[in-house]
């Protein structure tokens, strides 16, 4: 090292860092150059968070070097170590690709049970069922994780009263987003508003299921709650065929013709070795809010009859309410409140619990 060179770097040990050191010791000087009475040379800081705090470092090193006998101009650039840390992108998967080679049913990572909610017919309640059970197992302390795999009419967001888009910082897995304390993923949160179509077609729809639920960071959870589209699909096909599941909750009302449909969802899963973990009935009895008259619009006892017929666990009844409606509109549901409906969501949970399942 030259004279001078060594003059400079021994002026600039006398500037002392904030958080200890000084700019020779914590070699932050690069690129020092003399040419003639001119000296310029780069102050690089190992953030730029920290870089933005030592103009007063560079102002001090640049004095201290002009005063140098030999020294004309001197020209100190203060910079950081590569770029400024990236914001958190948008996800960058591409959701609704064709679905990947898989050899048979796997389990999703770090999470315990996978539970199906299916029905046969549409309308019955299935999302409303996954909502509020998915609420109920998280306010008595399970680790719930709620994919709505209604892919083509996605209804989760609404329910769950949330938009928010999934991060991916890693470009690679999806963060769930959280709802009244349960991690939650739909192709709903994809779209850019609720009201855009999702236009599939079968495969696309496979694809996106398999993503949802290996590529979303899930771990860890005591059970991860599905919502699945009405009927007996390729959804319902491909969740039996690439992911191992715990088993499948039927819903229906007690009409003979959702009944008749919830047969066939029964039916489907037997074909596929999904265990029928249990049916409910929903939409049971109408309480009169005003004068407390108990009316069955839709019939009574038909699922815990069939629940019979099969030999499957009948796991009860909800009742046909307003509030639970009006909560689901409003995106909290019911089960996170007090009541009847609430109760009853809370027993259901309970059983789950207790049978080890969730
Ligand atoms: N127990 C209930 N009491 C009152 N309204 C209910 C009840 N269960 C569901 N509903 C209402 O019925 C409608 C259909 O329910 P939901 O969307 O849960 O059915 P689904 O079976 O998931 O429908 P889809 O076939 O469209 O997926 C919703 O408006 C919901 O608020």
């Amino acid at each position: 090292m030259s004279d001078m060179r060594e003059k400079i770097m021994g002026t600039l040990s006398t500037v002392a860092l904030p958080d200890g050191g000084d700019l020779a010791s914590r070699d932050m000087v690069r690129a020092l150059s003399v040419d003639g009475g001119a000296v310029s040379f780069v102050i690089e800081a190992p953030t730029p968070e920290q870089a933005a705090g030592m103009e007063a470092q560079r102002r001090a090193a640049e004095t201290a070097v002009a005063a140098l006998d030999g020294v004309e101009r001197v020209s100190v650039i203060l910079t950081a170590h590569g770029p400024a840390k990236a914001a958190p992108q948008p996800p960058n998967l591409k959701i609704g690709g064709h679905p990947k080679p898989q050899a048979g049913p796997l389990p999703v990572p770090g999470v315990a049970n996978i539970i199906a909610i299916a029905s046969g017919k549409g309308g019955v309640g299935k999302s409303t069922l996954s909502s509020n059970l998915a609420v109920a197992l998280a306010r008595q302390g399970r680790k719930v994780g709620l994919l709505d795999a209604d892919i083509l009419g996605p209804s989760q967001p609404r329910m769950m009263g949330t938009n928010q888009r999934p991060s991916s910082p890693d470009g690679e897995l999806l963060i769930p987003v959280e709802a009244h304390g349960v991690k939650m993923m739909s192709i709903g949160l994809m779209l850019k508003s609720d009201r855009e179509a999702v236009v599939w077609r079968g495969p696309m729809l496979m694809g996106a299921l398999q993503q949802l639920m290996f590529q979303v960071d899930w771990a860890p959870l005591d059970v991860l709650i599905i919502d699945l589209p009405p009927g007996t699909g390729d959804v319902q096909l491909t969740l039996a065929q690439k992911s191992q599941l715990t088993g499948a909750i039927i819903v229906s009302t007690p009409q003979d013709v959702a009944l008749l449909d919830a047969r066939k969802a029964i039916d489907m899963f037997d074909k596929v070795k999904v265990p029928i973990l249990g049916l409910v009935e929903n939409m049971s009895t109408y309480v009169c809010p005003n004068c407390g008259h108990e009316a069955h619009l839709f019939g009574h006892g038909g699922v815990r009859d069939e629940a019979a017929e099969l030999g499957a666990p009948f796991l009860g009844e909800i009742p046909l309410s307003l509030d639970v409606r009006l909560a689901g509109d409003s995106g909290t549901p019911a089960a996170a409140g007090a009541g009847p409906v609430a109760e009853a969501y809370a027993t259901l949970a309970r059983d789950l619990v207790a049978r080890g399942i969730a």
